[in-house]
C-alpha cells in the first residue's frame, strides 16, 4: 500500500514544496526528462508523489484520489463547497503569501470602500443600461464577499489569467484577483479598496478526508507526519 502526495508540477509553489519537505527530511524530486511529470519521495516509506497543476490538487483531495496535497489556501475555498469537510489542513507551510483583494482603476477617485463600489456600481448600471463587470476566476469567494458587503449591482466576468488586463481590454471596469507585491496592479493603473482582503491565502498542507483509512496507510500517515513534524 502507498499514501499519495500531491504537489504542484510546477511554478512558484513546486520549488518551495520540495524544499519545505526536504528540510523536513523528505526529499521529493522529479524523476525522468525535465518535462516529464513523474516524481520520487526519500525519506519516508510508502508515499508516491504525485505532480498535479496547482488548480486541481483540491479536486483530487476532495475525491481522495489523493491523500495528502499542497495547495494555495485560496484554491481550496474557492474549489470546494463546504471545504472544511471534505479536507484538514495540517500545516501553513509559510510562502505562496497572497491576498485575494478587489481592484478598480486608480483613477476612481471617488471609489475607496465597498459602499464606494456599490454606489459606483448603482450609477454605473443607470448611465450604460448593464451592470459593473468585476472580473476573476474566484467567482465563489468573491461572490460571498460583496454579498456580505451590501454590493449588489455588479455582474462577474469569468478571467483564467492576465486578469488585470482585462480592465484596458474592456471587458471589466474592477477586477477581483490575487496579489503579493502589487507590481501588476500598480503597472495597470489599479488601486486595491481600502477594506480587508477577501481572503489571506499561503501554500499550505492538506489531509483528504478521504483518504484511504486502512491499518498500514494510516501508518504511513502517521510516519510521514511525525517527520515533518505536523
Ligand atoms: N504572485 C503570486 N505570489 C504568490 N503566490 C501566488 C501568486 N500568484 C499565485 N499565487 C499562489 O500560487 C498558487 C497557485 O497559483 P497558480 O496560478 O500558479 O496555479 P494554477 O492555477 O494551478 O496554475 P497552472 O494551472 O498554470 O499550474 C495559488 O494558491 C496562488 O494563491
Ligand atoms: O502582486 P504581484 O506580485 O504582481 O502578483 C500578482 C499576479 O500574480 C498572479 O498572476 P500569475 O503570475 O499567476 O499569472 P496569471 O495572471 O496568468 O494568473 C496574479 O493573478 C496576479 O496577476
Amino acid at each position: 500500500m502507498t499514501i499519495k502526495l500531491g504537489v504542484p508540477s510546477k511554478g512558484r509553489l513546486m520549488e518551495k514544496t520540495f524544499d519545505w519537505f526536504g528540510e523536513r527530511g523528505v526529499t521529493l524530486s522529479r524523476t525522468g526528462s525535465e518535462r516529464e511529470y513523474s516524481g520520487a519521495v526519500d525519506g519516508v516509506d510508502g508515499v508516491e508523489l504525485v505532480l498535479l497543476s496547482a488548480g486541481e490538487i483540491p479536486r483530487e483531495l476532495a475525491a481522495g484520489r489523493i491523500d495528502l496535497g499542497v495547495t494555495g489556501t485560496d484554491l481550496v475555498r474557492e474549489k470546494l463547497v463546504q471545504w472544511d469537510q471534505k479536507v484538514e489542513p495540517l500545516a501553513e507551510l509559510g510562502f505562496g503569501f497572497a491576498d485575494l483583494i478587489i481592484a478598480v482603476p486608480a483613477c476612481w477617485v471617488d471609489v475607496d470602500t465597498l459602499d464606494d463600489l456599490d454606489a459606483a456600481a448603482a450609477a454605473f448600471r443607470a448611465k450604460h443600461g448593464f451592470r459593473m463587470r468585476i472580473a476573476t476566476k474566484y467567482h465563489r469567494l468573491v461572490r460571498d464577499y460583496l454579498r456580505m458587503g451590501g454590493v449588489a449591482d455588479y455582474q462577474l466576468v469569468d478571467s483564467q489569467g492576465a486578469t488585470e488586463g482585462t480592465i484596458r481590454n474592456l471587458t471589466a471596469e474592477a477586477v477581483a484577483d490575487i496579489t503579493s507585491t502589487g507590481e501588476t496592479l500598480r503597472a495597470n493603473h489599479l488601486k486595491i479598496l481600502d477594506e480587508p482582503p477577501v481572503l489571506k491565502s499561503q501554500a499550505t498542507l492538506f489531509r483528504s478526508r478521504l483518504s484511504d483509512k486502512s491499518d498500514e496507510n494510516r501508518e504511513i500517515m502517521q510516519t510521514l507526519c511525525n517527520t515533518l513534524g505536523v
